[in-house]
C-alpha cells in the first residue's frame, strides 16, 4: 500500500468521496431492496471454464469509451450494440468501466450492455467500499475487480466475502510478486494479471509471463491491458494463459465483435 502509485491513491479518494455522495441519497438498505428484485447473476468463472473446457480461448471483451492515459478511444459509443457485437464475434464474458470522472463510464452503460446480451458482466470500477459491491449486484453486475494495489489485506478479504455472499464471482488484479503473494491468500477462482504499470502507462506483456510461476494450478489466469496483436496472443498461449481481458484493441474497430474474432483466430 506504502508504494501505491500516485493515480491510483487519487482514484481510491475520489472513490472514498463518491461513496460518501451516494450513501446520502442511496442507502445500503436502498440497495438491499434493489437487489432482492435483480435477475439472477450470470456465471462469470463458469462462462470462462466453458470455453476453456472447449479447448478455445476466452475474452472477457471490455466496453470502454475513454481511458485516462489514451482519452477517447471511440467516437460511436453504444454498449448495446457493442455488447451484442462481442457476442457475436465469441466473447466470453463482457467488462463494463463504470467509472465516470476517469474513464467517461457509467452504472448505465454497464445495465445496457447486459440488457443487449446473454454474457456475464464484469463491473470495472475501483472498489474500495463495500457499498460499491452492493451497488454493483443492484446494477446487474455478475463480477466485480478487486484491485490489490488499491486496498490494504483486511478490506481486500472483506470486500472479497461480502462479494461471495452476494453470489458475485470476483477477479482480483495484481501487477507484481508482493501483490500476488496478498492475493493468493483469498481462495481464489480466477487471477487477473495487469500488464499496464500505473506508475507509467506502459504496458509489458512480460509482466504475466513473469508472474505464472508463482500461480498455483487450479487458479485460472486473466492476461489483462497491452493485448493489441494475435503474436501476442499466441505468445501467451505458449505459456499456457487462455484468458485474457481486451479493451482498447477492439473500442478502436468500427465492428469490435469481427476484431475479436480476428485476434483470436
Ligand atoms: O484497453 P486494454 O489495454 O486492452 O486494457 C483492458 C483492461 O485490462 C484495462 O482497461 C484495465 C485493467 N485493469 C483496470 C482497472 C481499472 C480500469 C481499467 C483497467
Amino acid at each position: 500500500m506504502s508504494d501505491t502509485p500516485d493515480v491510483l491513491k487519487k482514484i481510491v479518494a475520489r472513490k472514498h468521496q463518491e461513496v460518501a455522495e451516494r450513501l446520502e441519497r442511496f442507502s445500503i438498505d436502498d440497495l438491499k431492496q434493489q437487489i432482492a428484485q435483480a435477475s439472477p447473476v450470470r456465471g462469470f468463472v463458469k462462462s470462462i471454464k466453458k470455453k476453456l473446457s472447449n479447448g478455445e480461448t476466452a475474452v472477457i471483451a471490455e466496453v470502454k469509451k475513454a481511458s485516462p492515459s489514451k482519452g477517447l478511444l471511440r467516437e460511436n459509443f453504444n454498449p448495446a450494440e457493442i455488447a451484442a457485437s462481442y457476442e457475436a464475434g465469441g466473447a466470453a464474458c463482457l467488462s463494463v468501466l463504470t467509472d465516470k470522472d476517469f474513464f467517461q463510464g457509467s452504472e448505465a452503460y454497464l445495465k445496457q450492455a447486459r440488457t443487449a446480451c446473454k454474457l456475464p458482466v464484469i463491473r470495472k470500477d475501483f472498489i474500495v467500499d463495500p457499498y460499491q459491491v452492493y451497488e454493483a449486484r443492484a446494477i446487474g453486475a455478475d463480477c466485480i475487480l478487486l484491485i490489490v494495489a488499491a486496498l490494504d489485506d483486511e478490506t481486500l478479504q472483506g470486500l472479497y466475502q461480502l462479494a461471495g455472499e452476494l453470489g458475485l464471482d470476483v477477479l482480483v488484479e495484481v501487477h507484481d510478486a508482493d501483490e500476488l503473494e496478498r492475493a493468493l491468500r483469498l481462495d481464489l477462482a480466477l487471477i487477473g494479471i495487469n500488464n499496464r504499470d500505473l506508475r507509467t502507462f506502459d504496458t509489458s506483456l512480460k509482466t504475466t509471463v513473469d508472474l505464472l510461476e508463482h500461480i498455483p494450478d487450479g487458479v485460472i489466469v486473466v492476461s489483462e491491458s497491452g493485448l493489441h496483436k494475435p503474436e501476442d496472443i499466441s505468445m501467451l498461449k505458449e505459456h499456457q494463459v487462455h484468458t485474457f481481458l481486451i479493451g482498447e484493441a477492439f473500442m478502436r474497430c468500427d465492428d469490435p465483435g469481427e476484431a475479436l474474432k480476428r485476434l483470436i483466430a
